[in-house]
């Protein structure tokens, strides 16, 4: 994914994608929005939010664990106040509840490195204009990343976060029975999920494929959590890749948005017939069936920039899945909205 759903921010003051119907405030719906993402990546990129996760501090103080001026300091700091960001308590400035949640170390997810992502997508935002015209991009995010190693690693990092949002969801829907034994994590990247799911079930051992460039730091990662012996990370393009043998459970977890409907479709199939019969296919997608949402609408354009793939509604998975011979098929709309869905289907007997 590309950019996907953003954590739930500090409650806004109005939402800012609808117009504000004034011409002389016409402006402010390009500027405030710019200045409020460019401020929030700062925070990221200079560990403000970081810095004050241990409690509140001073302008003086917050300047020098950044390295940062105390003027420049005041005015990134005095803004974050005013859209939510950070409370001032006389001279001392603190996270809010939700920036502590959602941008730290101490808080349930730490989305900062989706920070530190926005700022390498920010340049292409820019030249979003051409994507339109061309109606796709002019190299693939994965072309990219093959000469920039950093933008792998970066979104890698990204998708970890995502991961670990999504992976409570994950273990409470996704069935795994004690006959599954092997798990195909196609797209797994980071390697997060494949690390839960063999925590959680003993009789697991699973096999990431992904391209080179997003595999990066998962052997490390894999090691650290002490499962060397059970998880592999296989480089390859996935279509194309040996998926070394039957399956019992396959993850295809916001990999089909990087792909079109035929490669989908080619994908599923292959994967049925990689599944031993009773194996189950895990899909974690966007659903392209709420219209004019702004959430779903910004992705589609992302897409056009980065892949040049879209999002694809859940009739067309249910064709997919039904003329490869899945039963069973069942969608879990997650809360929030922007968290996806999932869809999840088995190998009859
Ligand atoms: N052709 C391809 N072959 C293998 N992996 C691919 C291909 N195209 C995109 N990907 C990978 O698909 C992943 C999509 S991001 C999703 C990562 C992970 N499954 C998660 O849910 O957190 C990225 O890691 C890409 O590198």
């Amino acid at each position: 994914m590309n950019t996907r759903h953003t954590p739930p921010a500090p409650a806004a003051k109005r939402d800012v994608c609808q117009p504000t119907g004034s011409a002389e405030l016409a402006m402010l719906d390009v500027y405030m929005p710019m200045m409020k993402s460019a401020a929030i990546l700062s925070a990221g990129k200079l560990g403000l939010f970081e810095a004050l996760a241990g409690g509140p501090l001073a302008i003086p103080a917050l300047a020098d664990k950044l390295q940062a001026s105390a003027s420049g300091t005041r005015f990134l700091a005095d803004f974050l106040v005013t859209i939510g960001y950070l409370e001032q308590h006389g001279e001392h400035f603190a996270n809010t509840a939700s920036t502590q949640r959602w941008f730290t170390r101490a808080g349930q997810v730490d989305y900062t490195p989706g920070l530190l992502w926005s700022l390498e997508a920010w340049p292409m935002m820019g030249d979003l204009s051409a994507a339109v015209r061309r109606g796709g991009p002019e190299r693939t995010l994965w072309q990219a990343m093959e000469d920039q190693p950093q933008l792998g690693k970066t979104f890698s990092a990204y998708m970890d976060a995502f991961a670990g949002d999504l992976g409570p969801d994950l273990l409470a829907h996704v069935p795994v029975l004690p006959q599954h034994q092997r798990l195909l994590d196609l797209g797994g990247s980071h390697g997060m999920h494949s690390i839960r799911f063999c925590q959680r079930y003993p009789q697991l051992s699973a096999l990431i494929v992904d391209l080179p460039s997003a595999l990066t730091e998962t052997d490390t990662t894999i090691a650290r959590h002490g499962l060397a012996e059970r998880i592999h990370a296989s480089p390859g393009e996935l279509l194309v890749h040996d998926w070394h043998g039957q399956h019992d459970v396959v993850f295809y977890l916001s990999v089909a948005h990087n792909h079109t409907a035929n490669e989908n479709r080619l994908a599923i199939r292959q994967i049925y017939e990689a599944l031993n019969p009773g194996g189950l296919l895990v899909i974690h997608e966007y659903l392209a069936d709420t219209p004019h949402n702004a959430f779903l609408s910004a992705f589609r354009l992302t897409l056009l920039y980065e892949t040049g793939t879209q999002t694809y509604r859940y009739g067309e998975y249910v064709d997919w899945l039904a003329s490869a011979g899945f039963a069973d098929l069942k969608r879990i709309d997650l809360d929030p909205l922007e968290k996806g869905s999932l869809i999840i289907a088995r190998r009859p007997d």
